[in-house]
């Protein structure tokens, strides 16, 4: 019998898409659980019965002090070195839209050389002025290690935020493009770049850029939900995409296969 492989679900304090997330890796094979942050805090869950953690979407302690800050100061003074210990072992990470914003506030992203406490990406408030809530195309880096985008090259996903708008230094983005950290980038229909052109970038992200991961392709943070594409009348132009033939089979769903990738990675 192959091992079954176990996701930690993070819950509590205004996490709103754990149940989503949790069915998406269900759909995908795994046996995903639903934790509340405390009882990872305290031991009662421990973090080494798992191989994937994710940090979910939603409004953690109301967005106060910036979306994703105090989660991201509760997990690090609590469970920092756990987490990078779980890293370490060459387990996953996945942080999906708050769950991005707390990775990019712990330092856990974009973790170069192995560094997983220096904060140096932000995800500010929208160029736009307000929440969006819209589906975006993405284009998919190829050449990233990204271990959850595998096979990929476009896929169309919801987001709903207001502070997505991913901002680093030059020196760190440049740094971000030529080790292929940047995973996903917002895109128009033909997969061709958004260029900053609103709404197709939605926030005003630098670059485009709607997903990082860390060197290793383990650790991973985008701020579109993957899990809320995981049947295909999901998308809004379901019925003119199935008569182009362009994309939703059953078998290809684009939010599905983030997760699938992530399950076949312990199967291998
Ligand atoms: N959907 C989400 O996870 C929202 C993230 C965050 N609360 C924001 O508005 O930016």
């Amino acid at each position: 019998m192959t091992r079954q492989v176990k996701v930690l679900v993070l819950t509590g304090y205004g996490l709103n898409c754990d149940m989503e997330t949790a069915h998406a890796f269900k759909m995908a094979g795994a046996a995903p659980e639903r934790v509340h942050i405390n009882s990872l805090i305290t031991g009662d869950v421990r973090l080494e019965d798992y191989q994937i953690l994710v940090f979910g979407g939603g409004f953690s302690w109301g967005d106060d002090h910036g979306a994703g800050v105090v989660q991201a100061v509760r997990i690090m003074t609590g469970l920092g070195d756990r987490i990078r210990h779980f890293i370490a072992e060459g387990n996953l990470v996945m942080g999906i839209c708050n769950g991005f914003q707390t990775l990019v506030n712990t330092g856990l992203l974009p973790g170069f050389d192995g560094d997983y406490t220096r904060r140096e990406v932000a995800l500010l408030h929208n160029d736009c002025g307000n929440f969006r809530d819209q589906w975006v195309d993405l284009s998919v880096n190829q050449e990233s290690p990204c271990v959850f985008t595998k096979g990929m090259d476009f896929l169309p996903l919801p987001v709903r935020h207001g502070e997505g708008k991913f901002y680093a230094a030059p020196e760190v983005i440049h740094r971000l493009e030529v080790s292929g950290q940047v995973v996903l980038r917002y895109a128009g229909r033909d997969g061709s770049p958004a260029q900053g052109a609103f709404p197709l970038n939605p926030n005003g992200a630098v670059n485009d850029i709607a997903g990082i991961c860390d060197p290793t392709g383990r650790v991973f943070g985008l701020m579109p939900h993957p899990e809320a594409f995981t049947h295909f009348t999901h998308h809004p132009d379901w019925t003119r995409l199935k008569a182009e033939g362009r994309i939703l089979q059953e078998k290809d769903l684009p939010g599905l296969n983030i997760f699938r990738n992530a399950v076949a990675f312990f199967k291998k």
